[in-house]
């Protein structure tokens, strides 16, 4: 497969003001060069074939927004080098905006005075569309996500998810050949989630746009991604595909977080965990009367845990969430899967 992104030895250093205190201090910061330098990427290779659908994950912090940002050139690298498309993103960026999508949260492509309709008609001109690619593009989108039925909506009286799937169709409107995904689906319900999902499987497919996927969501990628990237402390930890990543997550993990009436004692955890394998369970204590209990539900019986925890401690509170990326995480260096 030939790649469309390729970097180098990438690597990006923030220079932070020491800042000073005392009378004149706002003064004396604008003339200081004391800085401490933050690696927050370093020296990353990664290489992405066309087509690809590449899930970028990581801790907050980890260095994604980062690398992303020197993808689409919006910060010039340290050292290394960042190749997409054939363009050095920060120096070609006329001609390499025509080249991509980036769907961040807090950006907006579109225009916030003008109807749905007016917006996509703003993009086919600024990105030179034919009348024909135009049609075409908008007949999928009708099909998929029956986007005519937001046309006359002022772009600023859509709802959250409404705005998102035009913020997605005014990307791939334009056919580009790579798209950066944000945190898409973000706050939004499973029937939109399911819409941008399908949007972005039938684009890639359809017109091979290569697509890389920033997001906390783990369902996301799972519903997307052949391939997962993740990083921590700007460094690659795993580049693998999405089955090695599910071996490592479990296919059923789940993650029960316990708030109990009484303080957890050790004793309690111990004979918690002593109830089923160690690969099955995993308790972290988060306080003294809150403990995650990360378990694989088809191995662990949910209900007798629960039962056990009850008699013994009491329970004020239980909410279960889908495995976090923090956990993923912890399991790479834990080295389940290297
Ligand atoms: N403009 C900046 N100036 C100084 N430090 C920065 C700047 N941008 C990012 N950093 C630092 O670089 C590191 C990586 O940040 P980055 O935003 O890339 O992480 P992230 O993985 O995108 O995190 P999140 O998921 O929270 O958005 C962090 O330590 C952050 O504080």
């Amino acid at each position: 497969m030939e790649n469309i992104i390729e970097l180098k030895n990438l690597s990006k250093d923030f220079k932070i003001l020491n800042k000073k205190s005392g009378k004149f201090s706002v003064v004396k910061d604008l003339f200081s060069t004391d800085y401490t330098v933050e690696r927050a990427v370093n020296q990353i290779n990664l290489n992405i074939g066309k087509g690809e659908i590449v899930g970028f994950i990581g801790p907050n912090g980890a260095g994604k927004s980062t690398t992303i940002k020197m993808l689409t050139g919006v910060l010039v690298p340290t050292e290394g080098t960042v190749l997409v498309n054939g363009f050095i993103p920060y120096k070609h960026r006329v001609k390499y905006v025509k080249e991509i999508g980036v769907v961040m949260g807090q950006r907006s492509q579109l225009w916030w005075d003008l109807s749905v309709e007016d917006s996509f008609k703003v993009m086919k001109e600024m990105y030179e569309l034919s009348d024909a690619e135009y049609a075409e593009n908008m007949r999928i989108f009708e099909e998929e996500l029956c986007i005519s039925e937001l046309f006359d909506k002022s772009v600023r009286h859509l709802s959250l998810g409404q705005k998102m799937l035009c913020e997605i169709v005014a990307v791939l409107l334009y056919n580009p050949k790579v798209i950066f995904l944000d945190e898409p689906t973000i706050g939004l319900d499973i029937s939109v989630k399911t819409k941008i999902r399908k949007i972005i499987k039938r684009m890639n497919s359809q017109q091979g746009v290569t697509v890389i996927l920033t997001t906390h969501d783990i369902s996301d990628i799972e519903a997307l991604c052949d391939r997962v990237v993740i990083i921590d402390h700007g460094t690659i930890i795993f580049d693998d595909s999405m089955n090695k990543m599910k071996q490592l997550v479990g296919s059923e993990r789940k993650i029960i977080e316990i708030t109990t009436k009484k303080v957890i004692s050790d004793e309690l955890t111990e004979k918690i965990k002593g109830m089923f394998t160690k690969e099955h369970l995993q308790i972290n204590p988060a306080s003294n009367k809150r403990m995650d209990i990360i378990c694989d539900s088809g191995e662990v019986d949910i209900n007798e845990l629960l039962l056990q925890i009850m008699e013994y401690v009491g329970i004020e509170d239980i909410n279960t969430v889908g495995v976090k990326i923090e956990d993923i995480v912890r399991q790479v260096y834990e080295g389940n899967l290297l």
